[in-house]
């Protein structure tokens, strides 16, 4: 295993205006806004729009966007952006173009919006059929049950399954479904060559109307709700280390219950420094580590055994351990989260990960 210095993650937008247009339902979820009487709805399409399947196109986001921002902060009274600033400029000039709309009817038209993209894409929302079957779609992960386990496979593999913005909604998703469903074992792996390659550095190049600094506090609050569900996770959780694994993905292997981990999985990064399986199985952060010949075959072959061990034994165990940790677990998440918020603002910070995105710009 290798390990390796990792660039911070980025809060500079470089890519193309249209591109980068993010879906707005995550500012609502994150700015705690009170709704009145169709709140429930609205955060029901809230949801449902981290879940469609298909990208609806910028034309769309932008409308969802402008219907997002009238609904929750009324008319557009933002200064209106430079002319080169196209990602804000398009986001203003579709908010601005509600005018007086009432804040009641922006929710309606946003729920209905959401309502018939969500039943354009329903058709291909199918159960596979079998015996693995497949709980729910999500753009980023795939989800699957099968004797006893429920098994969260991160699925962005040309991207070395670093984790963007919308997954890190999804594995909260998948993870609340998993807590919820008849499993005993909850399993979190990688499709591809890599475990996962941590934070998307382009996560940052969507910045909102209220800049990096607002950027910086909403990944602060993602950063501790992603965390924070690995922490309440109330069943047995296994990492099933396929590739290697970087930043984020490192730091939370300290929340599964087992750590296993291939030999190949050659690249673990943790305090800038590589380190191998083998090593990582020294310092208690990888509980087995196999050959890579044979790690599924083990793993699952351990796993499928595991999952006929007692249910409520199992999960009352793991919520006995977890119940003495908690309070301090999410004591440090918070700090850990604020602490974020203040360093991806720093020189550090942005001029790695600028560095990593213009490698990348093949300029
Ligand atoms: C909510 C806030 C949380 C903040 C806290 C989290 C912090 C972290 O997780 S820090 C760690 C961030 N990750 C990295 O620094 C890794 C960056 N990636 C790399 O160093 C390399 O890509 C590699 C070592 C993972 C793989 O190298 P290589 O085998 O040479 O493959 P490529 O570089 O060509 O990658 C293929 C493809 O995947 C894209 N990609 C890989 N990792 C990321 C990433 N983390 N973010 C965004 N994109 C990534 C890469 O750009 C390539 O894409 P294309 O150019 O489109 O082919």
């Amino acid at each position: 295993m290798v390990a390796r210095l990792a660039p911070r993650w980025c809060l500079r937008a470089l890519r193309s205006p249209l591109q980068v247009i993010g879906f707005p339902s995550l500012q609502l979820h994150m700015s705690g806004i009170a709704m009145r009487a169709s709140q429930e709805d609205f955060e029901n399409a809230l949801n449902q729009v981290k879940l469609l399947k298909k990208d609806p196109g910028n034309e769309v986001k932008l409308k969802l966007y402008a219907l997002y921002k009238q609904a929750t902060e009324g008319p557009c009274n933002m200064p209106k952006p430079g002319v080169f600033d196209f990602i804000n400029k398009a986001k203003w000039d579709a908010w601005d173009a509600l005018g007086n709309l009432p804040k009641e009817t922006a929710r309606q038209n946003y729920v209905d919006l959401v309502s018939s993209l969500s039943s354009s894409s329903e058709s291909s929302n199918q159960v596979q059929p079998g015996t693995d079957r497949k709980q729910q779609e999500y753009e980023n992960l795939v989800v699957t049950s099968e004797d006893g386990i429920t098994k969260i496979t991160l699925n962005r593999p040309t991207k070395k399954n670093a984790i963007n913005t919308q997954m890190y909604q999804e594995i909260i998703l998948a993870l609340k479904a998993a807590s919820n469903d008849d499993s005993i074992l909850t399993v979190v792996t990688g499709n591809g060559d890599y475990y996962c390659s941590g934070n998307d550095l382009t996560n940052f190049m969507d910045i909102p109307p209220g800049g990096v600094e607002e950027k910086a506090k909403q990944s602060a609050v993602l950063l501790r709700d992603f965390v924070g569900s690995f922490i309440d996770f109330p069943k047995p959780l296994i990492a099933v280390v396929n590739g290697p694994a970087m930043g984020i993905s490192v730091t939370i292997l300290g929340l599964f219950d087992a750590v296993y981990a291939s030999d190949r999985a050659t690249e673990m990064l943790i305090f800038g420094k590589k380190l191998t399986a083998g090593e990582a199985c020294a310092q208690g952060l990888v509980t087995e580590v196999f050959p890579d010949s044979t790690f599924q075959k083990e793993v699952w072959t351990r796993l499928k055994a595991y999952s006929k061990l007692p249910k409520n034994a199992m999960k009352i165990s793991k919520q006995v351990i977890r119940n003495m940790e908690k309070e301090k677990l999410h004591a440090v998440n918070a700090e850990e989260s604020s602490v974020l918020q203040e360093r991806c603002l720093s020189d550090e910070c942005i001029n790695a990960a600028v560095n990593f995105l213009s490698k990348r710009a093949k300029l």
